[in-house]
């Protein structure tokens, strides 16, 4: 059902609001179990860093996701209504919440901004069980309050349960109060001089010797044909000595990196996933959908010939762009699987980040409405950017030889909409936070021919971009 037309720019004052819920709730069919209401207001130019800043609460699952080159920012915060889920129908379960939270919502100012519609935010860890894991294997939530910035315009959602016993004047008191704060917020980027992040006192970098050998042995079962390709990871810890604060570690992230998405999930539990991916696993807008095949790395050069020759050295290297293949093709064969007519794909080119540059292609398909982004979801992940080829082969190595949990590291993470639309991005270049506790992670691929040496320091490099981050004062 869908109220229309919205009145929401006339909310100037509590009674405005507590009105028109009133209207809304004598439009509920009689026998109404659960429902939402989504309403969506237009508000002046506000950081949305900032208000996830003020707004969410470490009890209460959120969400953060930035694309600064993009200019489009989502903050979430609170629960409406959420689900996690175990098992290799992880992604069919959190399909089915997504559906059920449509089908029982009603929107007001669907069609205000872009994306349309209502959005769920959605986590899912590495492997699809977690037993010891700060996160479930899947979750998604509805949230309470959701901030919006594209193309320069500023969107507040409000969603909340509505049935016919709801307390309405309680109701539009807390709407009313937050729309206040976020319309008073002043709209520079949160700036924490005296609060700037923690010196880590110690930083444990586990056992990297560890990760040579599982190195050798991946290559040995490349050699005799077990395996094509496999990514082995490795985390490192830190110990500061506060908290590390959450916001400032963002507003770092987004401007060291204005490149990848910056982005954070609370699990409601005190802890968080963070950090800066450059890889977008799905993007799905109108009927037309992109995958990023990213794989095959290099350091950037210090002065622009040394960067020009690493670059060029990173195109034209057969190992490179046989690692780099390998999960293209692994994205078309499992895009064509269920049925998606592809783009022809443009030459693999460069994606240069601060630190480090990547091989890249996007790969571009229509999307039909028939397919929802979380079955293209379970049919991806994970690709072989960050499990290996054979998959399960892989993952099985993954789990035998790696000696932590890889929980959200290198997993999907992003939204979805009733529409069809979505962005998921892969968990990477990422840090899961547990108060003055940091563990870091990053992997990379090993291929036939790989240098065990130059995969140590590939990782050492991945590393450095949440390193720096959470170590600078
Ligand atoms: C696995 C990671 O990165 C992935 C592996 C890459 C590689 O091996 O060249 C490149 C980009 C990512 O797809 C990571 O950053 O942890």
């Amino acid at each position: 059902m869908v109220v229309q037309p919205s009145p929401t720019q006339c909310f100037k004052n509590c009674q405005d609001i507590e009105r028109f819920l009133f209207n809304c709730q004598q439009k509920l069919p009689p026998a109404l179990r659960s429902h939402w209401l989504s309403l969506r207001v237009t508000l002046p130019d506000l950081d949305p860093l900032l208000a996830f800043d003020q707004h969410q609460q470490g009890d209460q699952p959120s969400f953060y996701l930035e694309n600064p080159r993009q200019q489009r920012a989502i903050a979430a915060w609170g629960s409406c209504c959420q689900m996690r889920a175990e098992g290799k129908q992880r992604f069919q379960k959190i399909q089915d919440f997504v559906n059920h939270c449509h089908e029982n919502t009603t929107l007001i100012n669907p069609r205000l901004g872009s994306p349309q519609g209502l959005q769920i935010f959605c986590s899912f860890s590495f492997f699809d069980q977690s037993s010891h894991s700060l996160f479930p294997a899947a979750s998604a939530f509805l949230p309470q309050w959701q901030l919006s910035q594209e193309a320069g315009q500023t969107l507040a959602t409000c969603n909340l349960p509505l049935t016919h016993q709801s307390d309405l004047s309680r109701l539009s008191q807390e709407i009313w109060q937050t729309l206040q704060q976020l319309r008073s917020q002043p709209s520079t980027p949160p700036h924490r001089s005296g609060q700037a992040l923690p010196q880590p006192v110690h930083c444990d970098w586990r056992d990297i010797q560890q990760f040579q050998e599982n190195v050798q042995q991946a290559l040995k079962a490349i050699a005799a044909n077990h395996l094509q390709k496999v990514v082995l990871s490795h985390a490192i810890d830190l110990q500061a000595a506060s908290p590390f604060h959450l916001t400032t570690a963002l507003a770092q992230l987004r401007h060291r990196y204005p490149d990848c998405y910056s982005f954070a999930i609370g699990n409601g539990q005190g802890q968080y996933f963070i950090g800066a991916s450059p890889e977008r696993l799905l993007s799905s807008h109108q009927g037309q959908l992109i995958a990023d095949a990213l794989a095959g790395s290099a350091p950037r050069g210090e002065t622009p010939s040394t960067d020009a020759q690493l670059a060029n050295h990173l195109l034209s290297s057969p190992k490179e762009r046989h690692e780099h293949r390998v999960v293209l093709h692994f994205i078309q064969q499992q895009l064509q699987s269920l049925g998606l007519t592809l783009q022809p794909v443009p030459p693999i080119r460069l994606l240069q980040l601060s630190n480090i540059q990547h091989l890249w292609t996007p790969i571009r398909a229509n999307l039909p409405n028939s397919v929802h982004p979380l079955q293209i979801l379970a049919q991806l992940h994970p690709t072989p950017a960050v499990a290996g080829v054979p998959c399960e082969e892989a993952c099985h190595a993954i789990r035998e030889w790696e000696t932590l949990d890889r929980q959200l590291y290198a997993a999907p993470l992003g939204w979805v909409n009733g529409q069809g639309d979505s962005e998921f991005i892969v968990g990477i270049r990422s840090a899961l936070i547990n108060g003055d506790r940091a563990r870091l992670y990053a992997g990379a691929g090993i291929v036939a021919g790989s240098d065990p040496a130059k995969e140590l320091a590939e990782i050492q490099l991945k590393l450095q971009a949440l390193l720096n981050t959470l170590n600078s004062n």
